[in-house]
């Protein structure tokens, strides 16, 4: 017999197998302003026409900084907790590329719960550029695989990414409001079907479908 994927009352709490979990509210707020300025730093760096000297000493004082906080070093794997608007309870890598809560490479993108599924409002500046003046495509799929993965997750059924698929239906602009959104379409066995679209201006800029296959969890 089989079993199409149900939505799981309780989500597994990855504690439970050996994970650290930090709740979200517990990230330090020193931390939460040391990533924001390290984001800014990133943008200043990558467009910065500043004379050697001023990149010399700027270098010399990054490295100073990093030399600070070198010592003590959070795992690859640790998870973050939080909360949904409606009180839903999520689960997510601490310094997940797309929604990282520490981590300054990501935008960054929190989904919270819409209606029929997910949404979020966000923007991504010249560090995520492409052709010029627009987003990278894979910045894209990526953004869309987050969503289309936690819309499954936050439906109570949360999985891998075994396939997506993206349509680029036009050119996203960088540093401008950008709202990304995604839901369940559908189960079958553990595959979970989502969808869902990134539009700037109230257009679709880019839209994908998902087959994300639930986890198989030890007993
Ligand atoms: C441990 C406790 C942790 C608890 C954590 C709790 C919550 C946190 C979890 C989620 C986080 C929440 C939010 C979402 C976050 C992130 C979103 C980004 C997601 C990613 O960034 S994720 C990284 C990229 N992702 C991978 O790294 C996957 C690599 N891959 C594999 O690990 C395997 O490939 C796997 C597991 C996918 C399947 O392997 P498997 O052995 O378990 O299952 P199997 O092969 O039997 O497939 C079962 C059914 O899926 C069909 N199927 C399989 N592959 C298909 C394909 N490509 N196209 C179409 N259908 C496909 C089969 O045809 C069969 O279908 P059918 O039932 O009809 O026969």
């Amino acid at each position: 017999m089989t079993v199409d994927a149900q939505p799981v009352a309780e989500k597994p709490d990855p504690a439970e197998y050996g994970f650290t979990v930090v709740p979200e509210e517990q990230i330090p707020a020193e931390l939460s302003a040391l990533v924001d300025r390290v984001r800014s730093l990133m943008d200043t760096a990558a467009h910065t026409e500043a004379a050697p000297e001023a990149l010399s000493a700027a270098a010399d004082a990054v490295a100073k900084a990093e030399e600070m906080l070198r010592g003590d070093r959070r795992p690859i794997g640790t998870m973050v907790r939080s909360t949904y608007s409606d009180g839903g309870t999520e689960y997510g890598t601490i310094t997940n590329g797309v929604s990282g809560p520490v981590n300054p490479l990501a935008p960054p993108i929190a989904l919270d719960k819409d209606g029929e599924g997910l949404r979020a409002d966000f923007t991504l500046n010249g560090l995520y550029e492409g052709p010029p003046g627009l987003v990278h495509g894979g910045w894209l799929a990526a953004v869309l695989d987050q969503a289309l993965g936690s819309a499954a997750s936050a439906a109570g059924m949360p999985g891998l990414t075994a396939n997506l698929d993206v349509d680029y239906r036009r050119p996203t602009p960088l540093n401008v409001p950008l709202e990304v959104r995604a839901r369940v379409t559908g189960t079958e066995r553990r595959k979970v079907f989502v969808s869902g679209e990134i539009r700037h201006g109230g257009e679709v800029t880019a839209e994908g479908t998902a087959i994300m296959v639930r986890l198989e969890l030890p007993e």
